[in-house]
């Protein structure tokens, strides 16, 4: 048995397992990734990041060194994670694969395509690249008495996001068990809830509150393209006059979302911290197979 050396870490309370395998030359199950990420059995994570170069991993881009290998806690990969790629670029500067100054940008290639990342001191912003509208679906979640209405936004993975009119109903819900979305999403989706700051813009910039229900995963402390995605809806709900700059808070902490032209796309961007905690070494159980070297 060998034992899988890792990393914890987490931004804004959405926390990751991170191993560093340069080569692609670990191979780690679906189970051995629920086994790492679950908080009573394992570690203990929403997600688990390989840290692996994209020259050593089939849907890695080229164009940049590093792959960020996203896998929820239920053993799914995922196309992106906007707290998840802010880690990774921390986990991989203490870790000295890479060599960057404050105020320098490092690339990483995702399922969601290259991703940006500038890195200021001790806070990192994303460029998460272009977005779209998707269709609007019902949500049911206990909690709220009746179906709401959530709006799709796609930023390379699913969103829906759904408004709430006070804190009394955020903080009423029942975040346990996944949301019903009517129609389902083919490839499943995050699940945003969202209560609007009174008065909702102050000193230019827009303020809402959010809890999450990621695909996955369950509730979080936080999701960074979540909280895109909250910003997005809403300014789309607010129409023109609404800013381009929103403070979306989570229980985690709160994360900011920006959205500026690049040519003739809107991008948006997401800034926040990102922190390790502790690093550790893991025998994975027996019948789960090890993390092996290919
Ligand atoms: N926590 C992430 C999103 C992680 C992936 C998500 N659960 C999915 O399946 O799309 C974030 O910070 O964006």
């Amino acid at each position: 048995m060998t034992a899988l050396e890792f990393t914890k870490g987490h931004g804004t309370g959405n926390d990751f397992v991170l191993v560093r395998d340069p080569d692609g030359r670990l191979d780690v199950s679906p189970d051995q990734i629920r086994y790492l990420c679950d908080r009573h059995f394992g570690v203990g994570a929403d997600g688990f990041i390989r840290a692996v170069r994209s020259a050593s991993h089939r849907e890695g881009d080229d164009r940049a060194e590093w792959f960020m290998d996203y896998w929820n806690a239920d053993g799914t990969p995922a196309e992106m994670c906007g707290n998840g790629v802010r880690v990774y670029v921390h986990f991989l500067i203490a870790e000295g694969l890479v060599s960057v100054e404050s105020g320098d940008s490092v690339a990483i290639s995702t399922r969601a395509g290259i991703k940006d990342v500038l890195v200021d001191a001790h806070e990192y912003t994303v460029d998460l690249g272009g977005w779209r509208l998707d269709e609007e679906r019902l949500v049911t979640v206990p909690g709220l008495d009746v179906a709401r209405p959530g709006l799709g936004i796609d930023l390379g993975n699913p969103h829906v996001v759904c408004a709430l009119a006070h804190d009394g109903e955020l903080d009423a819900l029942d975040l346990a068990r996944a949301p019903r979305l009517d129609p389902v999403p083919p490839n499943g989706a995050n699940v945003e809830f969202v209560v609007p700051r009174d008065p909702l813009v102050a000193d230019g910039i827009a303020e809402v509150r959010m809890r999450v229900h990621e695909r996955g995963v369950g509730e979080t402390l936080s999701c960074g393209t979540g909280t895109a995605a909250a910003a997005l809806a809403f300014r789309h709900w607010g129409g023109p006059g609404m800013p381009d700059d929103w403070r979306v808070e989570v229980p985690g902490g709160s994360l900011l979302v920006s959205m500026y032209p690049v040519g003739d796309v809107e991008h948006v961007s997401l800034s926040g911290p990102a922190d390790l905690v502790y690093r550790g070494a893991v025998e994975l159980p027996q019948g789960l197979g090890d993390a092996t070297q290919r």
